[in-house]
């Protein structure tokens, strides 16, 4: 059997079934290929990250006796082409969630058969399948907790497939024409915090489970501590398989609250994995049909000033201006406050905040984005009340007590005292507040957070009573 095995959103050698398949029948070609129509956003900065995970890639699979091949252009016409140069007789894939990740598969098995070629597609890179109907129904499940107790009683994780020993390649191959060189590790920055490829998804997913996972339930939270798995990146590059997260957390001796706690973590992933199955349409469309009739503002100077991290409120601030610009990722605490700001007190729409995420983030996910911009937001499946409203200043309290996380991003702001590191300047609230001379410099609010979340709850009233 000669078979191509197409990497797509699972740039690793572990638990990959595909590839497990097509070593085990016989000599494999294993390809990748950059296609520009398949993502709605810019991802320059995932380009990077992509061509590290991909050269590391390469090297794993060379030392198997095979290499990665490269190319360019639509998914479609290279993989029929390379099948029929190569005379493959099947391609194996896992199967893609979004909208386009599906037509494209039902295109390529058209065109695959014609030639005379299998498409293999071994099932979704998921915990649970994302396709389960809700229970008795074939509508898609609502709420997250009994979804989340059905799929946890109804499904045993499935044990991850050892990486295969080896993957023999196609013999007598020539140059098959248009690849291109796989990146090379000294070509790319750096990334603070992380190391692109599978062997750094391990790395970080044992550090995790030795140093962080106890506490997990109670350290997740706050912004300044390790108290996170920092996956993501990982897992949005399928690096890592869930599956191989799960059996390892099961064999940690950590407490059972933190388990489950970061269980339930991987389970939104699933949820929002389960929701983009059901309504493609999510990642620029209200999953609450009503909420298209919602009004937002058209802020520009607002969302400039949000992008930049030049809002004056210097959890929002420190998120977007330097965790966000100098890693690519941000913690989900810090993404929640900064998105609640940007919709509910600037009025800017979800759509523009999460087009800017997906063009920022590392482990930007189109799944997991969109969902939680929407839970944010309030047109969401099992989302938020639009009336939740974080208040940056008494989140930061909370979460960020001592201003570490602020004054690690922030340093203008480091010699402020504790009490006044979330409140710089004066809001209209604060009635006994004296202005600190030590944060000269730093931007005076852009809003009245009373003033703004009154003008959002008056927004939701009007959309309310005007909702279909
Ligand atoms: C506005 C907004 C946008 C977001 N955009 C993304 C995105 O593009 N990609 C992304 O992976 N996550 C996104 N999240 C969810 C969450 O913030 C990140 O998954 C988390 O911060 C990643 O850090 P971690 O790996 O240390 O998480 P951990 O706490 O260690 O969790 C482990 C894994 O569980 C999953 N997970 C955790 N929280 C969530 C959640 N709320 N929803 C879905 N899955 C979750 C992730 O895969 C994560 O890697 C977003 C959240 C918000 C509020």
């Amino acid at each position: 059997m000669r078979s191509i095995v197409w990497f797509r959103h699972n740039l690793r050698l572990s638990d990959n079934r595909p590839l497990s398949l097509a070593a085990k029948e016989g000599a494999v070609l294993p390809v990748y290929v950059h296609d520009p129509t398949l993502s709605l956003f810019p991802d320059r900065v995932r380009q990077r990250w992509r061509k590290r995970s991909l050269w590391e890639l390469d090297r794993s699979l060379r030392k198997l006796g095979n290499r990665l091949h490269v190319f360019s252009g639509s998914s479609c016409e290279i993989l029929l082409k390379v099948a029929t140069r190569v005379r493959a007789e099947r391609v194996y894939a896992f199967r893609g969630l979004t909208g386009e990740d599906r037509a494209l598969e039902e295109r390529l098995e058209n065109e695959l058969r014609k030639a005379g070629v299998s498409l293999h597609l071994t099932g979704f890179d998921t915990l649970y399948p994302p396709d389960l109907a809700a229970e008795g129904r074939s509508s898609p499940w609502k709420i997250f907790t009994p979804y989340h107790r059905f799929c946890r009683q109804s499904f045993l994780p499935e044990h991850p497939l050892p990486a295969p020993s080896r993957v023999d390649s196609l013999p007598s191959l020539a140059s098959l024409g248009g690849e291109e060189e796989v990146g090379g590790a000294g070509e790319v920055v750096s990334f603070v915090g992380f190391e692109p490829g599978e062997a750094g998804a391990m790395h970080c997913l044992r550090e995790f489970l030795e140093n962080s996972l106890a506490g997990y339930a109670s350290r997740r939270d706050y912004p300044a501590e390790e108290g996170t798995s920092r996956l993501s990146p990982h897992l949005a590059s399928g690096e890592i398989s869930v599956r191989e997260i799960v059996q390892r957390l099961q064999e940690s001796d950590a407490p059972g609250k933190d388990r489950e706690k970061f269980l339930e973590e991987l389970g939104w992933r699933e949820f929002s994995a389960h929701l983009l199955f059901f309504h493609p349409e999510m990642l620029v469309d209200p999953l609450k049909k009503e909420w298209a009739t919602m009004e937002w503002t058209s802020d520009e100077a607002g969302f400039l000033a949000w992008k930049e991290g030049r809002t004056g409120f210097p959890l929002v601030d420190a998120g977007m201006m330097r965790e966000l610009a100098e890693t690519g990722w941000m913690h989900n605490r810090v993404r929640m406050v900064a998105a609640s700001f940007l919709v509910k007190n600037l009025g800017v729409s979800w759509q523009s905040g999460s087009r800017w995420f997906a063009e920022r983030l590392l482990d930007y996910d189109p799944a997991n984005n969109a969902a939680s911009w929407q839970w944010v937001a309030g047109c969401g499946i099992d989302a938020a009340p639009y009336f939740r409203i974080f208040n940056p200043v008494l989140q930061g309290q909370r979460y960020d007590p001592h201003g570490k996380y602020v004054r690690r991003f922030l340093p203008e702001l480091s010699a402020l005292p504790d009490e006044k590191i979330h409140l710089p300047r004066k809001q209209s609230s604060s009635a006994d507040w004296e202005r600190p001379a030590s944060s000269q410099g730093y931007p005076e609010p852009i809003v009245d957070l009373s003033e703004s979340r009154e003008a959002a709850l008056r927004r939701y009233r009007r959309f309310r009573t005007l909702a279909p």
